[in-house]
């Protein structure tokens, strides 16, 4: 079954509600943005995730010292870095990696290889922040792509009503989400639930 990452949490109520609804993945993120969270909150929600669901800390050109205390502190099992970060900076991390790509074209796409980390977060050009901006890409980049196809996550404008879509169309190995979960800018329980059920629905890739 794919994997479903749900991004950008803040609250008690919808890191319960993204447990409850089978997330596999919950991320917290520490860049510049909308969504950051202060050390101590990131802390007091991490305690509340059991163990299964993995903790995703999210990075924009950090310092590799300040990753590794947060992660220490917070308990994370996986940074995603999604900045300029060298394939050097990803093998210098003792901790799982997921590495984010603004895709555009080709190019972009090709980029990807020689990376070493776990997973690929196959992302929508940037806009105001460097993720979480809600819009989707050209889907016809990624796919069909054999040395993708074990490590991607599909992410960029994904919402209840295309995620289905994208599974079936990319065969991703996880989808990732934050605005579409979203309303007025706040995390919506009822689409964080919807989410999760209409990926879990979605078809798979076969290797999970
Ligand atoms: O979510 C943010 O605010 C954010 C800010 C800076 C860097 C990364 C960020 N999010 C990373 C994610 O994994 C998002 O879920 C991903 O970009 C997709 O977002 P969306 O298009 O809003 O679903």
């Amino acid at each position: 079954m794919v994997k479903v990452k749900i991004c950008g949490l803040m609250d008690t109520l919808s890191v319960l509600t993204a447990v409850d609804a089978g997330a596999d993945f919950i991320g917290l993120v520490f860049a510049k943005s909308k969504r950051r969270i202060t050390l101590e909150k990131a802390k007091e929600l991490a305690s509340i995730i059991p163990s299964n669901i993995k903790k995703v800390g999210v990075f924009v050109n950090e310092k590799k010292e300040v990753i590794e205390e947060i992660a220490e502190e917070v308990g994370l099992d996986y940074i995603q870095l999604h900045g300029d970060e060298t394939p050097d900076f990803c093998a210098q991390l003792s901790l799982p990696i997921i590495k984010a790509f603004s895709v555009a074209s080709v190019e972009d796409v090709e980029k990807v290889k020689g990376y070493p980390c776990d997973y690929y977060l196959l992302d929508s050009p940037h806009g105001k922040y460097r993720g979480g901006n809600g819009t989707t890409f050209d889907w016809s980049l990624v796919k069909n792509q054999a040395f993708l196809k074990d490590k991607m996550i599909l992410a960029g404008g994904l919402t209840v009503e295309n995620v289905a879509e994208a599974i079936n169309e990319v065969k991703p190995i996880g989808v990732d989400v934050s605005s579409g979960v979203e309303t007025n800018g706040v995390k919506d329980t009822d689409k964080i639930r919807a989410f999760l059920l209409a990926a879990k629905k979605g078809e798979t890739n076969g290797k999970i």
